[in-house]
């Protein structure tokens, strides 16, 4: 350990995250203990439920008092474990924790009892803390990452917690399997016997991972009773969603046993629907940032969580156990995708700005414990009860129950979050599935009726070096030759006040401004620059060569910053009143080739990463394969006079009354830009 009590930096290739042989033993690790327990909540669940007496409903009570339990240490006692985990080795934790998980997990079967297997049920959750704050700490010294490679442990990060969330599809499948071999060859606690032996596992390999050293934690973590109360700012519409989604899933866990015996099927009944949830919830939070690029994330979100609300109510009517697990999938792909999607708004838990998703992850914790917690003895109490011809069971009117609070939080979601306030929600919809932003009759007739510009406008986009200043000179002294009146501009620092923004977002030494903010500056300076530069000079009939404008914001703050790419773009779509160019040339160059033309010293943005530019080169591309009749995608790395030659073709058929090539070489002369 080192003075500081930092894991010691181990001598790891900074080179890559999969290439840190430790690192790869660390994640094989956090993938077994993971998969230790999510397998132990069905297998411990299930066995309570079979041990107690009574129908459905009693089953229920049993296994929703185990996931209760198990959901008791990470809301009342988290940062304990913190704290003791910041004073022990790391490895020694780890391996004493798993290993005990075995003895425990164990233990059930063997004793037998109803209580004991409640407490067991605790304390395996209770060893599970340790896992979730050790690895993340962890991370760093084992990739050999210095402080600054914020990159590359972000991505270390991402695969651990991938690694210990990805594991329960995968138990659940694991478990399924499991009790339909127990109930074939009458072994009913093979599932418990099998999570142990993969906690056993997990203790074998993180008692092997030498490089693990030291102190793993931090210590601090907040306590997240508190954070609920009182955590990081966010609108109350994006808790009240988390809280909904949250609700959703947690009460078919809460019930499932009870919910699948009722319709005859055992603990692979069980298993089934555990499969539907885990799964279709994996495929909600991939699916939620990526579907429906052009509609409301706000929007979506509120849409999202009606859409669970409404198929938890079908869950909890329908009395066939293959329909309930598709429906159960569904539901959790829309509850999947309002937590991603609450989790993007509340934006990246930078330094600054932490406690708004740690309260998001807060908020979510306590309502699934106080729905494990509440909804099977709801059930029980409630029993069966006969509506005319049809049987709803105390399980399924317990679903019932649970919907209504999250249905009401869905649609007050909505319609606190809505960005959209006075745009039907049915076409805009309809809009974003064919890929486009929905514009109201009446805005477009506003827009057809105001007067419309006369001149060009043209905006040369790409990363760094790419011959941006270059070509958009070439194609101005090209237009003022035949007679054009073209004004020539930029972005950042066209303007005096732009100036003043140009100097502070390139200036090296203003670290740590925050994505938000850098975004803001440099909407700032283009709302300036339009209001100022460009819109009066289209106005006078010009044409404006702007080097760089909005797809620059797009593609640096949103692809490169890790942004939502489509507030972005609300917000720009407000600074510049929705002025879009009529021409995008994309000049198009590999990073290095670009950075490595530039001759003065790198600036703050040209300071970023590779990987970082990367991601801006790839924006660019979206960008232009998305709105292909509006751009020119030119490779950057040709000469500079064959490429002024292809930006000249390109520019020729956007001109008013474009003459072909071949006639301006016969009569050497251009139309004049005339009123359109
Ligand atoms: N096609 C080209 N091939 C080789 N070098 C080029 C080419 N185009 C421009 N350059 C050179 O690359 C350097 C950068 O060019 P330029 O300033 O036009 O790029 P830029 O995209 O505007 O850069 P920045 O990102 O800094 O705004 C200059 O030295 C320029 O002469
Ligand atoms: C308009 C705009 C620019 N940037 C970045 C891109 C460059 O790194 C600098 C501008 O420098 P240049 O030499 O004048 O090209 O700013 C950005 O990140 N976002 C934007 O909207």
């Amino acid at each position: 350990m080192t003075r500081t009590g930092a894991l010691p930096p181990h001598a790891a290739e900074p080179t890559g995250v999969w290439s840190s042989k430790p690192f790869r033993r660390l994640w094989l690790a956090v993938s077994l203990s993971g998969l230790g327990l999510w397998l132990s909540v069905p297998a411990l669940a299930a066995s309570a439920a079979a041990a107690a007496d009574g129908g459905p409903a009693a089953q229920a009570r049993s296994a929703g008092l185990v996931l209760a339990v198990m959901a008791l240490p990470a809301v009342l006692l988290a940062p304990l474990a913190g704290t003791a985990a910041a004073r022990l080795d790391a490895r020694v934790l780890l391996t004493a924790a798993d290993a005990l998980r075995f003895a425990l997990v164990l233990s059930v079967p063997l004793v037998g009892a109803a209580p004991w297997t409640v407490v067991a049920a605790f304390l395996v959750a209770l060893l599970a803390l340790p896992w979730t704050a050790v690895p993340d700490a962890a991370v760093p010294a084992l990739i050999g990452a210095d402080r600054q490679d914020d990159e590359l442990r972000g991505r270390a990060r991402r695969a651990v917690l991938r690694a210990a969330f990805g594991a329960a599809p995968v138990a659940a499948v694991l478990f399924t399997v499991l009790a339909l071999i127990a109930r074939a060859a009458d072994l009913a606690d093979l599932p418990l016997y099998a999570t142990a032996v993969v906690f056993l596992g997990a203790a074998a390999s993180v008692a092997l991972l030498r490089d693990l050293r030291g102190s793993g934690a931090p210590g601090t973590a907040p306590w997240p009773l508190l954070l609920v109360v009182g955590g990081g700012a966010a609108p109350r519409g994006l808790f009240l969603a988390a809280a909904a989604a949250a609700l959703t899933t947690a009460a078919i866990a809460a019930v499932a046993v009870g919910h699948a015996r009722e319709m005859g099927g055992g603990a692979a009944g069980f298993g089934s629907v555990l499969i539907g949830l885990t799964v279709g919830l994996a495929a909600g939070i991939f699916l939620g940032p990526r579907v429906l690029g052009p509609f409301s994330r706000a929007r979506l979100l509120g849409l999202a969580v009606v859409a669970a609300a409404l198929l938890l109510i079908v869950v909890a009517l329908v009395r066939d156990l293959v329909v309930v697990v598709f429906v159960t999938s569904f539901m959790s792909v829309a509850a999947g995708m309002a937590w991603s999607t609450a989790a993007g708004l509340a934006g990246e838990p930078t330094d600054e700005q932490a406690a708004a998703p740690a309260r998001l992850r807060a908020v979510a914790l306590v309502t699934g414990l106080v729905a494990v917690a509440v909804l099977p003895p709801l059930a029980a109490a409630l029993g069966d009860n006969a509506i005319g011809s049809y049987e709803l069971a105390g399980t399924g009117a317990a679903l019932l129950i649970a919907a209504v609070p999250a249905l009401l939080a869905g649609v007050l979601a909505y319609r606190r979050l809505d960005d959209r306030r006075g745009i039907p929600l049915l076409p805009d919809l309809l809009a974003a599935l064919r890929g486009e932003v929905y514009t109201p009759p009446s805005r477009g007739a506003e827009r057809a009726a105001a007067p419309r510009n006369r001149g060009v406008f043209i905006a040369f986009e790409g990363g760094e070096g790419a011959g941006k200043t270059t070509q958009a000179r070439l194609a101005a002294i090209w237009l003022r030759d035949h007679g054009y009146d073209v004004v020539t501009t930029h972005e950042p620092g066209a303007t005096k006040i732009g100036m003043r923004l140009r100097a502070m977002l390139l200036d090296k030494q203003n670290t740590g401004l925050s994505a938000r903010a850098e975004t803001l500056l440099y909407a700032a300076d283009r709302a300036d620059h339009v209001a100022n530069v460009i819109r009066p000079a289209l106005e006078r009939g010009a044409i404006v060569v702007s080097d760089r404008y909005v797809d620059s914001s797009l593609a640096y703050q949103g692809y490169g910053r890790r942004q939502p790419v489509d507030e972005i773009a609300r917000v720009n779509a407000w600074a510049t009143e929705g002025l879009v160019p009529d021409l995008t040339v994309l000049l198009e160059v590999p990073p290095d080739t670009g950075l490595g033309r530039l001759a003065s010293p790198a600036d703050r943005m040209e300071s970023e990463p590779r990987e970082f530019h990367e991601r801006v080169r790839e924006g660019f591309r979206a960008l232009a394969d998305a709105d292909p009749g509006r751009y020119l995608v030119v490779d950057a790395s040709l000469p500079q006079n064959e490429i002024s030659r292809l930006v000249q073709d390109r520019i020729r058929e956007i001109l008013p009354d474009p003459v072909p090539a071949g006639t301006e070489e016969i009569t050497s002369t251009f139309p004049a830009i005339t009123d359109i």
